[in-house]
């Protein structure tokens, strides 16, 4: 049993809109496959992975280093004990071999794509889905049923209240019971009238999150935190730099609702000192580390361990991103829920077809892997790569 091949393209994930800090017009996403020389059901095992929106491609450092170390190594290093299947803690370290520590960016990224792959092929080679072979390994009980928002509420050119209170709209009538959207692209005033425009629409019907994106310095960051304090909000998000600490411990103060962060820390590093430093409250706030940008489950499962070092509950996480790897974790492994993007960065994000979301929760079909080869459009994309 070997990998025979890993294949990388970089894709435009383009689209006209925009959040406090960066528009995505020239987002891209590496897609990866793993190649495999073991049949299942007539079929060679391929897995498959890809990075989420938000950092770009990284097609250049997999393939000058992280391709190329995997192909390298003694196939028989890369298996588990019985080498009955891959072993994705032996194939990030032959991953990361030669990697100094800290400075955990791009380079977390170009991992964790490749990462996803990897568990991908190995839950098709048993033939399960991801989230049952996560639970039994960790010996827990699989909850199929996960918690799922809806993300969007992007500032876009000509995009006004009526458009914004429309999409919103959108979104309850597809189930979802908390929407989220952007703030920090605008001044106070006008993210207050489209904060309050969003609201009536919604009523009691879902619950609203609003996002800064790392947009706020203390001074807005307090300003905004008053104002929003009046709402009854799901969380307020990212609100300054990720790594200001000091930032977001001192925010506490201001804002008693629930905070949330992480999905621009890349590593359990980083995320132990989130949790050491930024006042973050286990009782009530979020955490949203993304595995498909910060080295993937090998270094997730780390970030869980570091959670329970500290006092936090797995259920205290919502990752960012939108795809399936972080819902056969969250259904997996016990996490409060997922992102979800209903009309943003397709194929890559969403559900397996069919899937529906009812009173804001979907129910994980049982497909093989991480389940892409449920998603029409994503696996046509997936097997022009690699079948
Ligand atoms: O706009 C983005 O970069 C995505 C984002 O923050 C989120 O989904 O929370
Ligand atoms: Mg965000």
């Amino acid at each position: 049993m070997r990998i025979v091949d890993i294949c990388e393209v970089t894709k435009p994930i383009s689209s006209p809109i925009r959040n406090a800090y960066i528009d995505f017009s020239k987002m891209t996403a590496s897609l990866v496959a793993v190649v495999t020389d073991v049949e299942r059901d007539g079929r060679r095992v391929v897995g498959y992975g890809f990075n989420s929106n938000g950092r770009y491609g990284q097609g250049g450092l997999i393939r000058e280093r992280f391709r190329d170390r995997i192909l390298e190594a003694d196939p028989a290093s890369l298996l588990n004990e019985d080498g009955s299947n891959l072993d994705a803690h032996k194939i990030w370290a032959a991953m990361m071999q030669n990697e100094k520590p800290g400075g955990h960016g791009e380079r977390s990224v170009a991992v964790g794509t490749i990462d996803m792959a990897v568990w991908d092929a190995i839950a098709k080679i048993e033939q399960k889905p991801l989230f049952r072979l996560l639970a039994e390994r960790k010996g827990v009980e699989a909850n199929p049923r996960v918690f799922v928002y809806a993300a969007g509420g992007y500032y876009y050119p000509g995009k006004d209240d009526t458009a914004l209170r429309q999409e919103m709209r959108s979104y309850v009538d597809r189930g979802y019971t908390v929407v989220k959207m952007k703030i920090g692209g605008a001044s106070l005033a006008e993210d207050q009238r489209r904060i309050e425009a969003v609201l009536n629409e919604i009523g009691d019907e879902a619950q609203l999150a609003v996002d800064a994106n790392g947009r706020f310095d203390l001074e807005t960051a307090i300003a905004y935190a008053k104002m929003l304090r009046q709402y009854p909000l799901f969380w307020y998000e990212e609100i300054g730099d990720p790594l200001d600490y000091r930032l977001q411990a001192a925010m506490a103060e201001f804002y008693p609702g629930p905070m949330a962060t992480g999905e621009n820390l890349f590593s359990h590093q980083d995320a132990r000192n989130l949790l050491r430093h930024g006042g973050m409250r286990p009782d009530r706030d979020w955490l949203q580390f993304d595995c498909a940008l910060s080295y993937g489950l090998v270094e997730y499962l780390r970030t869980l361990d570091v959670l329970d070092e500290l006092g936090w509950s797995p259920t205290r996480c919502i990752p960012h991103g939108g795809h399936q790897m972080s819902l056969n974790i969250a259904a997996g492994l016990g996490l409060g829920g997922n992102e979800s993007y209903p009309d943003l960065f397709q194929p890559y994000g969403g559900f397996p077809d069919g899937v529906e979301v009812i009173d804001g929760h979907i129910t994980m079909p049982d497909l093989p892997g991480i389940g892409f080869e449920g998603k029409s459009d994503l696996i046509a994309v997936m097997r022009d790569l690699a079948e």
